[in-house]
């Protein structure tokens, strides 16, 4: 009997082929190989030292090499439904009416990098948004991800969070040639993002001290090997929000994760877990720390995709005849 294996089939519609990465040394970024940096920082109440102490890192992290850098989750406001419309910025209106943005699109260009500017509230019309800005060499503004997965939690005398109460959910994944926090916890977004041809995810995420030791590890390890790219290539921003799915996330994928969180403040009212990571396309941990202010400096390899997805095609081996990934936004 004749099978109906079809993995070309697999993914509607079908997967693209991983970009690669262009070669020219001319072009600072993106390169094949280039180094990451990760500001794990601490988060006050007080919005323009917020915005002094990322603009700091970030020229910190560039200055040891860094030609893409991550900031975390809510970076420059505490994380709370009080705190989200008192902080929130029109980044559309630009300059004044964002500084958090502001600054990023200043020292891209000031130091050359790629910024994945983590999350800051955005006020858009009469809505919120949880929003990450990716700002490219030239200080322009390459993608803005809204947060898709609204982190709506109750685990009673844990942790109860509804960000839901203030904020509005965002209705696009976004590669830029880059998901956040929650939205790591869902893997057929990361699937998504690796048919369409990402080579790295990233996810600034601010898990805490009940989701984080039970989910964060677990679900950047798994959600490695599904994604995808930085540059020709794409960079995938994820809000956090890893499952324990992730697993299959990782294996499916075959691709580089980085998360980047605030330091951890014991005395905040929501206690950041820390621990940015890189994670490689074999769910390795090439790069991580505790939960302390720190900035990360590690490379990354855009040519092991290509041998890992090699030594484990697990792309040719999806069985279309018996299920499918449909990407809707991409069919339409
Ligand atoms: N900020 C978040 O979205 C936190 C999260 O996803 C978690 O699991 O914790």
């Amino acid at each position: 009997m004749s099978s109906a294996f079809k993995p070309e089939q697999a993914r509607i519609p079908p997967a693209l082929a991983l970009p690669t990465p262009p070669l020219n040394k001319a072009i600072s970024f993106p390169l094949f190989t280039f180094k990451i940096g990760l500001c794990q920082l601490t988060v006050t109440p007080d919005k323009e030292r917020n915005i002094k102490h990322a603009r700091k890192a970030i020229e910190d992290a560039a200055q040891k090499g860094a030609q893409l850098v991550v900031l975390p989750e809510i970076w420059n406001s505490p994380y709370s439904n009080d705190s989200f419309p008192v902080y929130a910025e029109d980044i559309d209106a630009g300059h004044d009416a964002s500084p958090s943005t502001a600054m990023l699109a200043e020292v891209s260009v000031q130091m050359k990098i790629v910024i994945v500017g983590g999350s800051i509230p955005e006020r858009c019309g009469d809505k919120l948004y949880n929003t990450c800005c990716v700002f490219g060499t030239d200080g322009k503004l390459k993608a803005k991800h809204r947060k898709i997965h609204l982190f709506d939690i109750d685990i009673p005398g844990k942790i109860t969070f509804t960000e839901s109460k203030t904020l509005t959910a965002g209705e696009t994944p976004t590669i830029v040639d880059t998901g956040i926090c929650h939205d790591i916890s869902f893997q057929e977004l990361a699937m998504i993002y690796a048919s369409r041809g990402a080579h790295l995810l990233c996810y600034p995420g601010a898990f805490n001290m009940t989701t984080g030791p039970l989910h964060w590890e677990l679900l950047q390890r798994a959600s490695s090997f599904g994604l995808a790219s930085i540059n020709g290539l794409f960079l995938v921003l994820v809000l956090a929000g890893l499952t324990s799915t992730l697993l299959v996330r990782a294996v499916d994928n075959q691709l580089y994760v980085a998360t980047c969180s605030p330091a951890r403040d014991a005395g905040a009212g929501y206690v950041a877990w820390g621990h940015s990571t890189l994670v490689g396309p074999f769910g390795e941990m090439i790069a991580t720390t505790e939960h302390d202010e720190d900035i990360i400096i590690a490379e990354i390899d855009y040519s092991v995709l290509e041998q890992r997805r090699t030594n484990l095609p697990l792309p040719k081996q999806r069985r279309g005849d018996l299920y499918r990934l449909i990407d809707i936004q991409r069919r339409e």
